[in-house]
């Protein structure tokens, strides 16, 4: 029987050693590994086949394009041979981008971020964002789910809204994780795992928590036991 629990680990390590034995300890516990801009720009698609090792695991390919929609097209298939089972693109790249990159990557889930989980309320409104982070999440979900995007990414704090606006069948992706009493780091718009997934987060993003502890392994373990606990 499976127990991995439906979080992915961000393997963000300034070394490919780092990050397969990072993924090496954590994938009986977890779904999912991530592997983000640090890892991809030093080592390239190479670190797909590292990081997803004999195991399997499911790899999310975190990117977050963001270009004219012609651009993000050619990006997207650049990377869909390597099939991520995830690859993002920011939702303020507006309908036509979106709609690119699900096209051009069409065995991949195009996950659109909202607003990045690092801003801060004042952070939002002094770039112009209107509303509350609440508002402008749900207004950028409507925007990528109607331009095809099969997933989004946003705060524990605003999914239960952009659930209320997207439905069940969009998987909805939580970073901003941080178990009770940790520290939050440079994230801003935060809750613990229990909260992102009994407010309807699919797929719980957390890195340091998990790869900052001594034992990666461990700490996965220990998260992902108390997931269980949840009734969602
Ligand atoms: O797309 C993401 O995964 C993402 C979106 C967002 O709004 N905030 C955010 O933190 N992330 C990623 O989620 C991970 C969070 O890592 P920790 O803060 O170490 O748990 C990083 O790899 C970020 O790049």
């Amino acid at each position: 029987m499976s127990t991995s629990a439906p979080i992915a680990v961000a393997l963000d390590a300034p070394d490919l050693d780092t990050a397969a034995h990072w993924a090496g300890l954590v994938t009986p516990h977890v779904s999912t590994v991530k592997v983000g801009l640090e890892l991809y720009l030093r080592y390239g698609p190479d670190v797909i086949a590292s990081v997803r090792g004999a195991s399997g695991v499911q790899v999310f390919l975190d990117l977050k394009l963001h270009d004219i929609p012609n651009t993000v097209a050619a990006a997207a298939r650049a990377v869909a041979r390597l099939k991520p089972a995830i690859l993002t693109v920011h939702a303020s790249g507006g309908p036509a981008m979106i709609k690119a990159a699900v096209e051009a990557a069409p065995n991949s889930q195009i996950a659109a971020v909202t607003l990045l989980t690092s801003l801060s309320e004042t952070d939002l409104a002094a770039l112009g964002v209107q509303g509350t982070p609440v508002d402008a999440a749900r207004r950028l979900a409507a925007i990528a789910v109607g331009a095809g995007a099969q997933a989004l990414v946003c705060s524990p704090r605003e999914v239960a809204a952009v659930r209320a606006e997207v439905g069940p069948g969009i998987t909805l992706i939580t970073p901003g994780v941080r178990p009770a009493g940790a520290d939050t780091q440079d994230q801003a718009r935060v809750a613990t795992p229990e909260d992102a997934l009994s407010h309807g987060a699919d797929l719980l993003v957390i890195g340091r928590p998990i790869t900052g502890a001594p034992d990666p392994g461990a700490a996965a373990a220990a998260i992902a036991a108390a997931l269980r606990k949840v009734s969602h």
